[in-house]
């Protein structure tokens, strides 16, 4: 079941640059996008840079349209927790922050719990959180994927008091592997997502919340992606780190708005 029309929902096309460009390269990414991107008005486009370049980067884009957002946070607002950025740090710096990322969980062990305490911490800061979820091969091929999605949306949300924040589905099989899902597979996913967060909050919250794809995003599939009545934007990974890449996929976002 479709919850909604997308006209309703904007459209959102958010760049991960990951653990890419030192801070010279960053300023000169920013620098060949920002103009170009500024003009874009039916999208909400984000950028993601690592942490370095946050201050910076804030900077070029002051007076734009242009969103700024962190990678990560920790759930503990200070103290001894070495390495760590909270979200009060991030807070005057950007609007928004991914949690939950997969390569997090691969890495770094963030199981649910943590993504839902990253969560909380986020909102506590007046940060947008984007939560990611999917499933990876393994789980894909013994056909696991809505119970594994069921179960991080389930926990990951548990006791948030508000829905302000997007959620990303990501198959882990998808990202960086030049294989995207097919707009149909993603559909069907992203169509349960919807109904997972009508359970958890409201079908209100669920029909305002933008759903993103993430997994091989690039200029030929992202308006078969765009197609689908579920499927609200993109994070985009690699193709974010090149900018003629970065703007023809929002620019053909900004041609599907409806
Ligand atoms: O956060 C972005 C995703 O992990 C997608 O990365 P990718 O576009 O390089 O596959």
């Amino acid at each position: 079941m479709v919850l909604e029309i997308m006209s309703q929902r904007i459209r959102v096309i958010a760049g991960n640059w990951k653990m890419n460009t030192v801070l010279d390269e960053a300023v000169e990414l920013v620098n060949g996008l920002r103009y170009e991107l500024d003009e874009i008005d039916t999208v909400e486009k984000i950028i993601c840079p690592p942490f370095i370049s946050l201050a910076k980067i804030k900077e070029l884009l002051q007076g734009t349209s242009i969103r700024l957002g962190a990678q990560d946070l920790f759930y503990e607002d200070k103290g001894a927790y070495t390495g760590e950025i909270s979200g009060s740090m991030l807070s005057d710096l950007c609007q928004y922050v991914i949690v939950g990322h997969s390569e997090r969980r691969a890495y770094f062990n963030e199981v649910d719990e943590i993504v839902n305490r990253k969560m909380k911490a986020a909102l506590r800061h007046g940060l947008k959180p984007i939560m990611c979820v999917g499933e990876n091969l393994k789980q894909n091929e013994s056909g696991t994927s809505e119970s594994v999605i069921s179960e991080q949306l389930r926990v990951g949300l548990s006791g948030l008091t508000s829905s302000n924040l997007m959620v990303a589905y990501e198959p882990v099989w998808a990202i960086g592997t030049g294989k995207a899902a097919t707009g149909t597979y993603a559909q069907k996913m992203m169509a349960f997502i919807r109904r997972q967060i009508a359970e958890i909050f409201t079908e209100t919250a669920a029909n305002e919340l933008p759903i993103l794809y993430g997994g091989s995003v690039n200029p030929e599939n992202i308006l078969e992606m765009l197609a689908e009545p579920d499927i609200d934007g993109a994070l985009v990974g690699g193709a974010s780190l090149k900018p003629g890449l970065f703007l023809s996929i929002v620019r053909q976002a900004a041609k599907s708005s409806c």
